[in-house]
């Protein structure tokens, strides 16, 4: 069905091509999974297939790529659209109309199907996506997940004979990660539609997959294999995999079932519990928030998202964004190459109630990062000035007090309490549209409260001037283009320093810690999705803020850059900066969370140690948790650790060039209501 002959591909001003030489045949009729570390050119590959490139991407195709007999040279996108349905990295670059259920028969009315199939097509999709809610919605009210379920339901509902599609879970809760799988394994069984997916979170696709297509290195020839033998040598893999090769087990298991096998054997050989991990710093009494539901306040009158600050938006901040405070902020992506550092579950209870909690020591690798943080502006005194990633003990960095907030006609948070402690990491989970983003946009000033507080650093963050906040609170968006505007990676690094008060060259050796090879010249716009989102993370770390946001940071990372964003949070947190983290990335909140909040129809459900919350929890556990359970072990890295005394060798990594795709704050600064 698809075919590439001696394909090379190579952008404009490269020096060598993306693709060489590739010669495969993706079989028909089958889920083929794309695997590889980041910026090996999974993206291009799709790319060929549906004629993206060269046709929109520039650059030189070289060799001939056929899908069902077409060559995608001679035949533009548009003309191969009856054949190949795509969903890339970003939803918003895909969508056409504005309106969900216009959205899902767009592709259908363009190739001309009968009314009647059309709309029995957008019921049953609505219906397999879950989005029959939100079928009149605008498609610009809609959260990160739900944008990423339309994007690949209007690809879905014109039945196309071959479906590429680029990270499509990235964006989606655990069990819309499923739902979306088990739909296209229903299309690959029952209609014989071939699946072509590059995914980097392989603990979620990697037992769906009938191929793998494995490309280990940038220009390095694609290895098509069945997934236990691909597994067994592919330098990116899931914890089952890492779990089995530690454990000794052949083949790798590639899902949970397949480990739980083997479990026991494994058990008699660890002790009862994990050690105790490097607990959060928080010192803060009630730095946890209850856990039972809040009483609901009272509905206020429906009100739409107003604009707080009508002036211009602060540097830093697209267009219409109205991002305040985190046009310099970010976070960092990078560290040690460790595929699976055990963090802090365990152990992290200790914050809880007050008790003091050790502070973990300084991370090994981390001390570049650590020296380049601390070199800015002296910092002032948490009462006395901006700044400050320190915080007194008895102070909170940031407080959520009863905080509800509607957005269109939706309360979207009701009745929130929730404290964040420095030097605490916690990670905010739950569905798509559970609130998240939203929640963070409140901490970061974005969106105001309609009842309730909030207090960053003492400050309110709606009512503050962004320059202020700078120091205080920075977000790193879902969509980390949201945080880009200049023309190069260097005139985006010194607007960085001099909006943050920091020394010339901080942020742009920020960016070059976390990614060494990114150019001064170029465009943010032909970035990488993951080197966007390592400037992004620059950005953002160059203030300095004693509170770090991050929406969903790892979407696009491989697993040695998500080990590297670990590393480097981790050094923030014992630096004692608040870190919150807006996730569905379970693997990534057991290895660096000290506390998990569950959000779900935007109040806090469940709140406490990682451990604790999502052990017993089918949608939030990690892929060890579930293999071991009930025992409370949650990484490879905590097993290897007990197994052999050291931790686990980190996952080969060619280069760390992260993928995140963007997703705009489409609601503008709003006025608090009285
Ligand atoms: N339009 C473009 N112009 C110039 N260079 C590009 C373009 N698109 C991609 N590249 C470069 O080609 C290389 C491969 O990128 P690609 O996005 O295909 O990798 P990937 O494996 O999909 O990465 P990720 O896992 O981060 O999504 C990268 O070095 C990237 O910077
Ligand atoms: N501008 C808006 N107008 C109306 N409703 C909105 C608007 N923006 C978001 N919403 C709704 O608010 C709810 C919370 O959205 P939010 O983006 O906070 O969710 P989330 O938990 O971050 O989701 P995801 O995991 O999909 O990113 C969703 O139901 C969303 O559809």
């Amino acid at each position: 069905m698809i075919r590439f002959e001696q394909v090379s591909v190579t952008y404009d001003g490269a020096a060598q091509p993306t693709l060489r030489d590739v010669d495969l045949v993706i079989p028909e009729g089958e889920l083929t999974l794309l695997v590889g570390p980041s910026g090996v050119g999974k993206s291009t590959l799709l790319g060929a297939v549906c004629g993206l490139v060269p046709h929109f991407t520039g650059g030189t195709l070289r060799g001939r790529v056929t899908v069902d007999g077409r060559d995608t040279r001679t035949h533009k996108p548009r003309e191969l659209a009856d054949v190949v349905g795509t969903v890339g990295q970003d939803p918003l670059a895909h969508f056409v109309t504005d309106v969900v259920e216009d959205e899902l028969a767009y592709g259908m009315e363009s190739l001309g199907l009968a009314p009647a199939v059309m709309r029995r097509r957008v019921e049953e999709t609505l219906d397999l996506l879950g989005l029959n809610e939100l079928r009149d919605r605008p498609i610009a009210t809609l959260s990160g997940g739900q944008r990423q379920r339309v994007a690949i339901g209007s690809v879905l509902t014109p039945h196309p004979k071959v479906l590429v599609l680029d990270e499509p879970t990235s964006a989606l809760d655990p069990a819309a990660a499923e739902e979306v799988l088990a739909v296209l394994q229903r299309l690959v069984h029952d209609l014989g539609t071939t699946v072509l997916l590059a995914e980097h979170r392989l603990e979620r696709v990697v037992q769906y997959a009938d191929q793998v297509l494995l490309v280990p290195s940038p220009g390095a020839a694609p290895v098509l294999g069945s997934p236990s033998e691909i597994m067994a040598v592919s330098p990116v893999h899931p914890p089952v995999v890492a779990l089995g090769r530690l454990a000794g087990w052949f083949p790798p298991p590639l899902s949970v079932r397949d480990a739980r096998r083997h479990a026991a054997t494994l058990l008699t050989r660890l002790p009862m519990a994990p050690p105790p991990a490097p607990a959060a710093t928080p010192a803060h009494p009630a730095s946890v928030a209850p856990t039972a539901r809040p009483v609901p306040a009272p509905a206020a009158p429906a009100e739409p998202d107003r604009p707080a600050h009508p002036t211009s938006p602060p540097a830093g901040s697209p267009a219409g964004s109205g991002e305040s405070g985190s046009g310099e902020s970010g976070s960092g992506e990078s560290g040690s190459g460790e595929s699976g550092s055990g963090s802090g579950a365990s152990g992290s209870g200790k914050g809880r109630g007050g008790e003091e909690a050790p502070r973990s020591g300084p991370v090994p690798g981390a001390g570049l990062l650590a020296r380049l943080l601390r070199r800015g502006k002296p910092t002032p005194g948490p009462e006395t000035g901006p700044g400050a990633a320190t915080a007194t003990p008895a102070e909170p960095v940031a407080r959520l007090s009863s905080v509800s907030l509607r957005r269109g006609r939706a309360e979207v948070l009701h009745g929130i309490d929730l404290c964040v402690a420095a030097g605490e990491t916690i990670a905010l989970m739950g569905r798509n549209g559970a609130g998240k983003s939203t929640l963070l946009a409140t901490l970061v000033g974005t969106l105001a409260p309609t009842t309730g507080t909030v207090t960053v650093r003492g400050r309110t963050p709606h009512r503050t001037a962004p320059q202020e906040m700078v120091r205080r609170v920075g977000l790193v968006p879902q969509e980390p283009r949201d945080l880009l505007y200049a023309d190069t990676v260097a005139a985006e690094c010194s607007a960085a320093d001099s909006d943050a008060g920091a020394a010339p060259g901080t942020c742009r050796e920020l960016v070059s810690s976390l990614l060494p090879d990114v150019p001064d010249d170029t465009h943010p716009r032909d970035l990488s999705e993951g080197q966007r989102l390592a400037l992004a993370l620059a950005l953002v770390l160059a203030g300095r803020p004693a509170l770090l946001l991050l929406d969903e940071p790892t979407r696009g990372l491989d697993y040695a850059a998500k080990a590297r964003l670990i590393e480097i949070l981790r050094a923030l947190a014992a630096d004692g900066h608040a870190i919150v983290l807006a996730t569905h990335d379970v693997e990534l909140a057991a290895e660096l969370a000290h506390r998990v909040v569950i959000l779900a129809g935007g109040e806090i459900v469940a709140d406490g140690p990682t451990a604790e919350v999502v052990v017993s929890s089918p949608a939030f556990a990690p892929q060890v948790a579930k293999v071991l359970a009930p025992a409370h072990w949650l990484t490879v890295t905590q097993v290897a650790k007990a197994l052999t005394g050291a931790a686990p060798r980190a996952q080969a990594e060619p280069r760390a060039r992260a993928g995140a795709a963007p997703q705009a704050e489409d609601t503008p600064r709003a006025e608090d209501t009285p």
